[in-house]
C-alpha cells in the first residue's frame, strides 16, 4: 500500500503517515493539494493530511481542497504532539544568536512559536516555506547562509543539523490533527503503531443551510441536541459562491451506523438542507 504525505522526509505529516500506516510505503509530495490529488488519481491509496491545530486551528487549504475539489474519505484520524525546535547547520551552532538572519519554517509552525522568534531572534526575516521538513532541508544544503529552520526532531537528524533550542512552541499543549484520505474505504493489514491508543469514532458532516431560513443552524444544532450526540467540533468554511454562503463542518462523536445519527441526518435533510458524510472513522491519540 501506499501512502502520500506533506514532504519531504522528516515532517510531521511524514511522522503521522508512518504512526497510522507503519507497514505501506510513504511517498512525500511538495503540497498537501499534490497529495490528495495524488489520491484521487489512483497514484496512491492514501494521503495522510493536518486538518486542524490545537494554536493555529483549522489547516484550510486541506478544508477547501477536500470540500471543493476532490471529495475523498476519512478512513482514519490521528493526533499528535507537535513539539517544534530551533536547528542550524553546525557551522552556526555556537554563534546562531548573533549571526541567524532569516528563519524558514512552514507558517503554521512559525505562528506556534511567534513568541519565541520575538524574545530569541528579534531581528531575524521569517520565510515561509511549504513544510517544516523543507526548512530543514533548505538550512542543511546552504550551509554558507545564517539561516535556521523551525522543524521536528527527526528533521534535524535527517537533515544532520544542531538543535540549539528544544521546545520553542509558545504553548506546550501542542497538537494536529491528522486525517487519512482515501477513494474508498481501505482494510488495512496492521491497524496502528503501539505508541497510539483509540481514543473513539467521529463522524465528520457538511451541512449546507436553505437560504433565508429563520432558525436554520439552531434548529440543526437541536436535531443533535436531544439525541444527545455530542459535537467535538463545528465551522463554517466559505461556499465561494457569494458572500454570506458557508458550509458548515460538523464533527460528531458516533459512527455512521448507530441509529441515532442516521436519524438526525434525515430530521436535518427534512429541514431542506444539504448534508453529505466526509467519513465516520476511528480516532487516535498518539502518547508522548
Ligand atoms: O510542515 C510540516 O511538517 C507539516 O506536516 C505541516 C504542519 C501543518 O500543516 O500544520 C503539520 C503540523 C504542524 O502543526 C506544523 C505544520
Amino acid at each position: 500500500m501506499n501512502v502520500g504525505f506533506l514532504g519531504p522526509a522528516g515532517s510531521f505529516s511524514h511522522v503521522a503517515s508512518q504512526t497510522l500506516f507503519p507497514d505501506a510505503l510513504h511517498k512525500p509530495y511538495s503540497t498537501i493539494p499534490d497529495s490528495i490529488d495524488a489520491a484521487k488519481e489512483g497514484q496512491i491509496n492514501i494521503a495522510v493530511v493536518p486538518l486542524e491545530n490545537t494554536i493555529e486551528g483549522s489547516v484550510n487549504i486541506t478544508l477547501d481542497y477536500i470540500l471543493h475539489y476532490q471529495k475523498l474519505e476519512i478512513i482514519k484520524e490521528l493526533t499528535i504532539p507537535i513539539d517544534q525546535h530551533l536547528m542550524v547547520h553546525p557551522d552556526w551552532s555556537s554563534s546562531w544568536q548573533d549571526k541567524i538572519t532569516t528563519v524558514f519554517s512552514h507558517p503554521h509552525a512559525v505562528a506556534q512559536c511567534h513568541l519565541f522568534i520575538r524574545k530569541n531572534l528579534p531581528d531575524a526575516k521569517v520565510e515561509h516555506i511549504d513544510s517544516t521538513a523543507a526548512a530543514a532541508k533548505y538550512v542543511s544544503e546552504h550551509p554558507d547562509e545564517p539561516v535556521a529552520a523551525i522543524a521536528n526532531k527527526g528533521a534535524a537528524g535527517i537533515y544532520r543539523l544542531d538543535v540549539v533550542q528544544n521546545r520553542i512552541n509558545d504553548y506546550q499543549n501542542n497538537h494536529t490533527r491528522f486525517v487519512a484520505l482515501s477513494e474508498k474505504t481501505i482494510t488495512t493489514k496492521r491497524t496502528i503503531g503501539r505508541t497510539c491508543s483509540q481514543t473513539g469514532i467521529k463522524t465528520t458532516l457538511v451541512i449546507t443551510l436553505p437560504e433565508d431560513h429563520s432558525g436554520a443552524l439552531h434548529q440543526v444544532l437541536s436535531a443533535f441536541s436531544w439525541r444527545r450526540l455530542n459535537l467535538t467540533k463545528i465551522e463554517s468554511r466559505p461556499m465561494k459562491t457569494g458572500l454570506g454562503n458557508y458550509f458548515f463542518i460538523i464533527d460528531v462523536e458516533k459512527e455512521l451506523d448507530d441509529i441515532l445519527l442516521p436519524g438526525a441526518i434525515k430530521e436535518i435533510e427534512a429541514l431542506g438542507c444539504g448534508v453529505s458524510v466526509l467519513g465516520s472513522y476511528p480516532c487516535y491519540l498518539q502518547k508522548t
